[in-house]
Parts: C-alpha cells; structure tokens; sequence
C-alpha cells in the first residue's frame, strides 16, 4: 500500500520521518518552508495528519507530521516504531510549557536507544525566545543517551515572501544527511 507523501516509497524501508511537537510550536510551518524554500507562516492547527514529500540532493524525505494538540498527543508513539527519523519542534518563547515538552519528548524516546532526534528550536526571531543552551537545559537533552546522534538547531520562520534562512538550509541539508546515513 503506498502511503501519502512521497509517490515512490522507499522499498523495504519505513523511510518516514515523523515531525512532533506541542500545538503551536511551528511544524507546519518549518515543513512548509523547508519543501518550497519559502517562508510562510502556517496558519491554521493540523487536525490530524500532514504528509510533506521533499527532495533534496540525492534524498527523497518523506515527512509526517502528527498534529500536536492533546488529542492527538496519543497518535504520537503509534508511528514512533516505523521512523527513520524524529523531528521535535520546541517554541523557544512559551517558557510555560516547555517542561511539558521535554516530559513528552522524554516518553517519546525512553524505549528507542538509538533513533536520532533533531530538536529545532523554533521562533528563535521572538523576543524572550530561550536561546539554544536554555533550551538544552529546560528539555534536559544531556539524559538523552550518548548512543543516538541528536542534534538541537535553532530555526525561525519570519513572515510571509521571503527566502528561508540559512539556519533553516542548514537543518535541511543536517535532515537530508542523517536520512542517507540511516537508510
Ligand atoms: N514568530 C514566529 N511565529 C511562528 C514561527 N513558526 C510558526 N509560527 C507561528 O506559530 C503558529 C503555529 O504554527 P504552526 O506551524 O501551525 O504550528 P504546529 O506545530 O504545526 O501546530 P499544530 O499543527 O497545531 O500541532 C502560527 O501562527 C505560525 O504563524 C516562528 O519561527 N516565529
Ligand atoms: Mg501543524
């Protein structure tokens, strides 16, 4: 069965990179940029599921990003098994619920020792955005295990029209890598 996304699957592999993260953090909007090399902002929650297909260079990326509100917080571990791969996107500024965040990442991960995660570290561009060694601190990404390759970047995704950032090339370029090393 062909899943949505990309057209030609990867055979005998799960290939799919799963993008999570809290409501509101950014996903879709990180996803959109990094499959048009546009920026624009997202504009409405994803209800359920949204599958981006992005070629780079020699990788075929096919992205999954599961909604991030409560309810579909449970959907979350389902796909974890099949991954190549998982995104998490942090808000940088919502101080409040980063604990929340770093307890779901946590949970997420505890049973897969060597999945490689790339944290993103996203609306860097708000002011009271934590910059990238808080927000290392606050998801206490040191307990996450010296056996995986984890890398935390920070992204922004500016208004509407404009060419995306080179931090965001660069976590194109890191995510590309990581799915040619892992395949
Ligand atoms: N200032 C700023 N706003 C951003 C940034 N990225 C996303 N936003 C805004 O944050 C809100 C949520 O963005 P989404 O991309 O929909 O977030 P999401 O993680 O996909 O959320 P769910 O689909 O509900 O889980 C939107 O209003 C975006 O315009 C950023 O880097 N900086
Ligand atoms: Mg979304």
């Amino acid at each position: 069965p062909s899943r949505p996304g990309c057209s030609k699957p990867h055979p005998g592999t799960g290939g799919q990179i799963l993008v999570l993260g809290l409501d509101g953090a950014g996903k879709s909007s990180v996803l959109h940029s990094l499959a048009t090399n546009q920026v624009k902002r997202s504009v409405a929650p994803t209800e359920g599921f949204n599958a981006v297909c992005i070629n780079s260079g020699e990788s075929q990326m096919d992205f999954l990003e599961i909604g991030g509100s409560e309810s579909l917080r449970s959907y979350w571990k389902m796909y974890l098994p099949k991954v190549l791969l998982l995104i998490y996107v942090v808000d940088s500024a919502d101080h409040a619920r980063l604990p929340v965040a770093k307890e779901l990442l946590h949970q997420l991960i505890q049973n897969n020792s060597t999945l490689p995660v790339v944290v993103l570290a996203n609306k860097q561009d708000l002011e009271g955005a934590y910059c990238i060694t808080d927000i290392y601190d606050a998801l206490a990404l040191s307990d996450i295990g010296d056996k995986r390759k984890m890398f935390l970047l920070g992204t922004h995704v500016a208004e509407d029209g404009s060419e995306i950032s080179s931090s965001m090339k660069d976590a194109k370029e890191l995510i590309a890598q990581l799915v040619l090393e892992v395949q």
